[in-house]
């Protein structure tokens, strides 16, 4: 369900996902078409056994919050074996890529 979406001051949603039991996510990546993708997802509902967010190179990860990049690191959620899991999930996009920062400075 999204909560939120604005394209300022920068582009970023908020979303509350539901996982019934059964419900699972592939492995994907979630590419935007300029700039990098942010998204710091908070487990506010555990699955009573299942549900768990695997992703090899989180930015930072503990039980419940979950900051990551989703165009850079694949990620995916395992079956809900048991229980249904809900998670905030706030996004944005920095515009800015690395490229910017390696700009030759005119002097
Ligand atoms: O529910 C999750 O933990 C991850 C869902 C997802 O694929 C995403 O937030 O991009
Ligand atoms: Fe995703």
């Amino acid at each position: 369900m999204l909560l939120l979406q604005s394209m300022w001051p920068l582009p970023f949603d908020v979303y509350v996902l539901r996982f019934r039991t059964g419900s699972e996510i592939a492995p994907h990546t979630d590419p935007v078409s300029i700039g990098r993708h942010f998204r710091c997802n908070v487990v506010i509902w555990r699955a009573q056994e299942g549900g768990e967010f695997v992703c090899a190179a989180p930015i930072f990860a503990s039980r419940r919050i979950k900051l990551f990049r989703p165009d850079a690191c694949e990620h995916s959620v395992t079956r809900v074996v048991r229980g249904t899991r809900y998670v905030l999930s706030i996004g944005w996009v920095r515009r800015s890529d690395s490229l910017s920062a390696r700009r030759p400075r005119s002097s």
